[in-house]
């Protein structure tokens, strides 16, 4: 599969503060890339080299194989982009707000009218005659991407697009974004790990200016051993019982206990001793590793 952008030891400072240290990025054509790092990682410095709207100190991007070139929109043609916190003329509908973006681009009225109308419908904004001005951040934030995605780019950047909202507002985002994968790369940065949990097939960490991991995701979890295991118990008093003889395990909630870092054999001892002493569970289950675990190593160690 092609690259749609290859990042190339990319390196940018701020006076004696280097953020970017050279970094490497390949991605794939046809995936939901998770862009994460903590606050202040250099997540939208990287965004708006690639953009060209900032100018690397070293290093090169390359965007469906076109060198970025700072302060030239060349490349642009190919990428959608959503800020943050987008802005809007409040005054309009958001049909009237595509419509003045589609002239800007040099669409036709027809492209226009076809092409926002869909994206309207994608972003559950098609019977929507309000003004912008009266949107919840969730609407606008679903309008920032029908308006990236009006020129039908082949790659759309999204800079933290659910960190402001509700969890319905980040869900509808999260479904828009799984939606359109098969026509348009998403890149996805964010510090919300669930959310890439939920719908990203890459993971890229970026830490101390470099990308100290970037792998599919469904590799990271096979390679990484399972966070432990849990037992929950048909009632309370077993659960205490059980915790009095093992106080490794922590509790969570009433009926249930935790081994962190437990293994499979820890798990079948747990299992003989429980059938031995009859004792009752709903489930035994190992635990996932989640990401939450993962990035704190990341940020812990420095790299895996
Ligand atoms: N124009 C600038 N001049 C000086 N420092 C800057 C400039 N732009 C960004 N920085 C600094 O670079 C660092 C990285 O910022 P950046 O906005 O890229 O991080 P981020 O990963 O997107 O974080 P966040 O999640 O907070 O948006 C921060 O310490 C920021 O203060």
């Amino acid at each position: 599969m092609a690259n749609i952008l290859e990042i190339n030891n990319l390196t940018k400072s701020f006076g004696s503060n280097k953020i970017l240290d050279g970094i490497n990025l390949q991605i794939p054509s046809g995936t939901i890339y998770g862009f994460i790092g903590k606050n202040g990682a250099g997540k939208t410095t990287t965004m708006k080299i690639i953009l060209g709207l900032l100018q690397a100190d070293e290093g090169e991007v390359l965007v469906n194989g076109e060198k970025v070139k700072f302060g030239q929109s060349e490349t642009n043609k190919y990428m959608g982009y959503l800020p943050d916190v987008p802005e809007f003329y409040g005054y309009m509908t958001a049909k009237e707000y595509l419509i003045l973006c589609g002239k800007i681009t040099g669409m036709s009225k027809i492209q226009i009218k076809k092409r926002s109308d869909e994206l309207l419908n994608l972003v559950g904004l098609g019977d929507d005659k309000k003004k912008i001005k009266s949107y919840s951040r969730g609407m606008k934030q679903r309008l920032g991407i029908a308006q990236a995605l009006l020129n039908k780019p082949k790659l759309l950047l999204c800079d933290e697009p659910t960190s402001a909202l509700d969890p319905l507002g980040r869900n509808d985002v999260l479904e828009i974004l799984e939606k359109i994968k098969d026509e348009t790369t998403v890149i996805f940065s964010t510090h919300i790990l669930s959310d890439v949990e939920s719908i990203c097939d890459h993971v890229a960490f970026l830490n101390g200016g470099k990308i100290v991991l970037n792998e599919k995701l469904v590799d990271l979890k096979k390679i990484r051993k399972a966070d432990g295991f849990e037992i929950v118990f048909v009632n309370h008093e077993d659960c205490v019982k059980f915790n009095q003889d093992y106080m490794e395990f922590e509790a969570r909630g009433d009926k249930t206990l935790v081994l962190k870092n437990g293994s499979q054999e820890d798990m079948l001892f747990a299992m003989g001793n429980l059938a031995e002493r009859k004792i009752m569970v709903e489930k035994i289950e190992m635990l996932e590793p989640s990401l939450d675990s993962l990035f704190m190593e990341v940020i812990d160690d420095g790299a895996i």
